[in-house]
Order: structure tokens, then C-alpha cells, then sequence
């Protein structure tokens, strides 16, 4: 710990004027000494104080000897005006190069195993696109509630804080095609026609919810009410994905923490199993692939088999690689592993600007009916499985769920 403490220095200044970082600077050449040394900026600031901290910053704290980056911790802007705002000056100051946007929950094994599984595999990569997938649904779930509102003065709760990063960047890998090479910026390349793919939403493709245990707020006062739950269903226009829905579930208060993706293929056709009046068993549920990451993280693939004894009967079972089981080491932090990437120079789970601004665009509709107080926002029960009305949504597009949550 003496040996760790030592390498640590705290400076007391002005974080968003030029004399607080010019300040910095000094310092960090005096620890520097005559040696060369790159600099990583970690900017976890308040967004109204963002855009100053980082022109003075560009100023006055980067290294001259080496190479300078900036993480800059979400959100990344509250709706495409003000991210374009930020966009803007940021690219002013540095070189999209030099930034790095960091959403922790990338950083999980889950979503770079989405890349993994898909093109290291034979046994999906053919099946991976309209002909044989019928649906994808992304679940992410919390049983927490809304104590941190305090983040989002603008009121979008979920959209900013999960939706416009966490669930597009997830969808965007999982739905990408196949970037020429693993490099930062083939992948990005990839994602943002992804995201560019994406259909806006509209009301009719989205329910939106609140539940007012614990986030402070009252539930009749609808201008401070911000969404912790966000249900939609997304339309990727490519050949790929044409007519493939992505539902999506993610939320606050709810019953179970429970953070996956589900990939579920269509039936087989002409199914030699189903049920025919001659005692066989029908194909009960498709094949699925899920990639968990909470409650514990799995790859798992459900399949149909046959039960043992006489007759033929079937059921569905999980063919299940869990990684607790499988590798008994320490799993590492995501954090870690993206600090990491950024002193690697590997940015390719960390948004580009024109990501971000695909992103916000997706949401545009949601965001100005929620500015304009035209947003419905449906009320659950906190520890519930969220509005009552997401059902229906499910329903309108054929699909349910096959979890209990
Ligand atoms: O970034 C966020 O992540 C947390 C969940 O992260 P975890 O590491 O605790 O799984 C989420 O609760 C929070 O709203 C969001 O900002």
C-alpha cells in the first residue's frame, strides 16, 4: 500500500480554467522528470462543466513528449443537440483519435464473446441473419432503483444512462458485418452503419415507464418524472436483418438483475417431430443462443433432444458453459479491461462521434415527445416485471419471451 500510495498525487485547483491545469501540468512533469511520458485524462465531470474542463485541459495538460488521451465517462450528451454541441468542441481540442468514451458495461466478457461466437465458429456465422434468426431480444434488468437520478437533470433516466450506449453499442456488434480486421476503427467502421441502420423510434415501437419507489420523485408530477424503464422494438433496415425485430428490455426496480441476450432461431420447417396425433412430442420451444452475463456469465445453447426411454419423446435442454465452472480465476473488472484497451490504443469498444450522433438520432422521436411532455410514461410496480402494457408490444411482433422476468 506505502509503495502504491507514493505513486499517487492529489492537486487541489480549478478543474475547468486554464490556471487549474496549468497547475496540473507542472505537476505531472515533475513526476514525469526528464523522462518522455505519455498521459491518460480520465474526465468523470459533470456535463454542463465537460466542454470547459476540456479545451482548458487541451491547452494547458497534454504532454508535449509523448501521446495524450481523454476518457470521457457517459453520458455523452443529453439528446443530439447538446452531444453534437460537445462533439464539436471536443473535436476542436483533440483528435478523434485521442478520445476514448468509456461505458463500463462494454468491457464485459458477454460483449466481446458476441464478436467471438459469430466469427470464430462456422456453426453460426452461415446462420447468423434474416433466414434463420426470427428474433433477438436484449434484456437488461435491475432490481436497484433510480438512486442516482441526480445524474440526469434533463430527465431522460434510462435513455442516456443504458439505452443510448450500452443496448445500441450490444446491438450494433452483435448485428454488424464482418469488419475487415479486428482494429479499432474497422470495427467502428462496422457499428455505425449499424446504427445508422436502425429505424427511429416511434411511440408505436416503444413503451416507456417509471417506477416512483425510491427515485425520489413524485409520481404526479409528470415534469420530473424521467424513465427507468425503456421497452422497444427495434428495425434494422439492411439485407441482413430485414424483418428481424430486436426487442429490447431494460430497467430499473425490477424483479431480477438479469443482464443477457437472446438470440432465437426460426422453427424448422417441416418439423418430422410435431405433434401429429401419433404420440410424438412437438418442437416445444426454437433453438436459442444466450450469451449471460447477470446472474452468472454463460454461454448456453438450448436445444431439443430426446428424453431417455422407450417412445420418443422430446424436451428442450441447455447445453451450458458456464465460466465460473470452466475458469477458475479471478474474472476481470470491466473497467480494467477497458483502461486497458485505452493504454493499448485498442478503441474499439468505445464510441466514435459519429456513433454517437447515430445513437441520439435512433432517438430522437422518444426524446421530443419526452421534451415536449407528450411522452406516455407507464407506471409499474417497483419489484415488478415493468409496464403491463410491454406485453402487448411483444405480442404485436409474435414474440415472447421465453425468461420469467
Ligand atoms: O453504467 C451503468 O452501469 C450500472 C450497472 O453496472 P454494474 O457494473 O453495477 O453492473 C447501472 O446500474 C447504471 O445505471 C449505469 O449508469
Amino acid at each position: 500500500m506505502d509503495a502504491f500510495l507514493k505513486r499517487i498525487f492529489y492537486l487541489y485547483g480549478g478543474y475547468d480554467n486554464q490556471e487549474g491545469m496549468s497547475k496540473l501540468n507542472t505537476l505531472m512533469e515533475e513526476v514525469e522528470g526528464k523522462f518522455g511520458a505519455n498521459r491518460i485524462f480520465y474526465l468523470s465531470v459533470p456535463q454542463e462543466a465537460l466542454i470547459d474542463v476540456a479545451s482548458s485541459l487541451s491547452e494547458k495538460a497534454q504532454t508535449q513528449r509523448g501521446w495524450n488521451r481523454v476518457i470521457i465517462e457517459k453520458p455523452f450528451g443529453l439528446g443530439s443537440f447538446s452531444s453534437h454541441q460537445l462533439t464539436t468542441s471536443l473535436l476542436s481540442n483533440f483528435e478523434e483519435k485521442q478520445l476514448y468514451r468509456i461505458d463500463h458495461l462494454l468491457g464485459r466478457n458477454t460483449i466481446e464473446n458476441l464478436a467471438v461466437l459469430r466469427f470464430s465458429n462456422l456453426v453460426f456465422m452461415p446462420l447468423w441473419n434474416r433466414s434463420y434468426i426470427h428474433n433477438i431480444q436484449v434484456t437488461f434488468s435491475e432490481e436497484l432503483g433510480m438512486q442516482t437520478s441526480a445524474r440526469y437533470p434533463k430527465g431522460y433516466g434510462i435513455l442516456g444512462d443504458v439505452v443510448h450506449s450500452h443496448i445500441f453499442q450490444t446491438v450494433a456488434l452483435l448485428a454488424m458485418e464482418p469488419p475487415v480486421t479486428l482494429d479499432g476503427e474497422d470495427v467502428r467502421h462496422e457499428k455505425v452503419k449499424v446504427l445508422k441502420s436502425i429505424r427511429k423510434l416511434g411511440s408505436s415501437d416503444v413503451i416507456l415507464g417509471h417506477s416512483e419507489a425510491d427515485s425520489g420523485s413524485n409520481f404526479k408530477d409528470m415534469e420530473n418524472l424521467m424513465p427507468t424503464y425503456f421497452g422497444a422494438v427495434l428495425h434494422i433496415d439492411n439485407a441482413r436483418w430485414d424483418g428481424v425485430p430486436f426487442l429490447i428490455k431494460a430497467g430499473r426496480g425490477l424483479k431480477k438483475n438479469r443482464v443477457e441476450i437472446r438470440i432465437q432461431f426460426r422453427r424448422v420447417p417441416g418439423n418430422i417431430y410435431h405433434k401429429d396425433g401419433g404420440g410424438h412430442m412437438q418442437d416445444l420451444v426454437t433453438n436459442e443462443l444466450i450469451l449471460r452475463d447477470v446472474p452468472d456469465e454463460a454461454i448456453l445453447i438450448r436445444i431439443n433432444n430426446k428424453i431417455p426411454g422407450l417412445g420418443m419423446n422430446l424436451e428442450a435442454s441447455e447445453l451450458n458453459l458456464l465460466y465460473k465452472d470452466k475458469y477458475n480465476v479471478d474474472v476481470t473488472d470491466s473497467y480494467e479491461q477497458l483502461l486497458h484497451d485505452v493504454i493499448d490504443g485498442d478503441n474499439h469498444l468505445f464510441m466514435r462521434s459519429d456513433e454517437v450522433e447515430a445513437a441520439w438520432n435512433i432517438l430522437s422521436p422518444v426524446l421530443s415527445e419526452l421534451d415536449n411532455n407528450n411522452a406516455t410514461l407507464e407506471h409499474y410496480e417497483f419489484g415488478s416485471k415493468g409496464p403491463d402494457k410491454a406485453g402487448n408490444l411483444w405480442a404485436k411482433h409474435g414474440v415472447k419471451w421465453l425468461d420469467d422476468l
